[in-house]
């Protein structure tokens, strides 16, 4: 007998996990979740105007585009496999107004974007946000009377917002306001206008979240926003009500659903994926890119590991897919 095999040091074991762990064939073929280009949603960020990227000071790498150039952005996601885009206008200062008129403006930028977008490649899919605040003077998702968010009121002019959308060629709506009612009265109004096959997205479970600090400063809300959206935006403390909220939307015509934030409601993701077994999505928001890049660019931690540990653990949580502003590089990525 050899040394090795009298070591009062080796344990008699029938399990040994590492086993499975040794070499990189073996971790492959154990693998329980994958990241795949189809996973990737990339929200973007509009601007007025000819052949203008402006850095968000507080999003290392994000641009607000014009969309000349979203568009040449866009065609190179859809080359790459990205499945969708997500638009978000930052609007003229002087547009923006205490009703949100030009939400329904049809020749507004998000509407000007998706044209030019789906003429240049109709491959990809888009979506646009339903919600106020990028064209109140208020910063507000919904109409705003004395200190009120007035919920119904604010729903019908939803209503028309989406349906100007899928008029400009939106394939999927997606409602983030967190107004009661709006999924099901923006369905019945695409049904209406006759675009019975545009999809719903729906934030369903959209929380209240210091995380969306940047996203503020990209589509220049963070100054005029008076007071705070905790009114109708969720309690960062509740579960229970999230399923409520999501069963609510489902009921009402939602063919996906979101969780958002993402990485720090991983629990919610799960709970949501496991209840419904409906496409559930996470938007890994600004806030978070916002920190994995600014550790990144001190070397505290290794970018492209960080970013794409951070999409596949959406994956594992149960997620069909994450909207991310890592989508173009994460692709890249995952085509080497
Ligand atoms: N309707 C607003 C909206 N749509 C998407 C985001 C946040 C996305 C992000 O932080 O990346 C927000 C911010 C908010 O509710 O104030
Ligand atoms: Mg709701």
């Amino acid at each position: 007998m050899t040394d090795r095999e009298t070591s009062p040091t080796r344990l008699t074991l029938i399990q040994r996990p590492r086993r499975n762990r040794k070499s990189d064939w073996s971790r492959r073929l154990v693998r329980e979740n994958t990241l795949d280009v189809s996973d990737l949603i990339w929200p973007v960020f509009l601007t007025e105007g000819d052949g203008r990227r402006d850095p968000v000071g507080s999003m290392p790498g994000v641009f607000r585009l014009s969309i000349d150039l979203a568009v040449q952005s866009i065609v190179e996601a859809a080359a790459l496999g990205v499945p969708a885009v997500a638009l978000f206008p930052n609007t003229d200062p002087t547009l923006r107004d205490e009703t949100a008129s030009v939400a329904l403006d049809p020749e507004n930028l998000v509407c000007r974007a998706c044209r030019a977008i789906k003429a240049a490649a109709p491959e990809i899919g888009v979506i646009t946000d339903v919600a106020l605040d990028p064209y109140t003077s208020h910063g507000h998702d919904g109409i705003l009377r004395g200190d009120e968010i007035v919920n119904d009121e604010t729903v019908a002019v939803l209503a028309q917002q989406a349906v100007t959308q899928a008029r400009a060629g939106s394939d999927i709506i997606a409602p983030s306001d967190m107004m009661d009612g709006r999924v099901g009265a923006i369905r019945a109004a695409l049904d209406a206008a006759g675009f019975q096959n545009v999809q719903i997205m729906s934030y369903a479970a959209k929380y209240a979240s210091a995380f969306y600090g940047p996203f503020r400063d990209a589509i220049g809300t963070n100054k005029t926003l008076r007071g705070d959206k905790r009114a109708y935006q969720m309690d960062p403390a509740n579960t229970d009500e999230a399923l409520r909220e999501v069963a609510l939307d489902l009921e009402q015509g939602a063919d996906m659903v979101m969780v958002k934030p993402g990485m720090p409601y991983l629990d919610i993701i799960h709970r949501v994926a496991e209840t419904f077994h409906a496409p559930t999505f996470a938007y890994q928001v600004s806030g978070e890119y916002a920190m994995i890049m600014a550790a990144a660019r001190n070397g505290w931690l290794d970018e492209e590991r960080a970013m794409m540990e951070s999409l596949l653990a959406f994956k594992r949580a149960g997620a069909a897919g994450v909207l991310t502003y890592f989508a173009p590089r994460a692709a890249a990525l995952l085509r080497e």
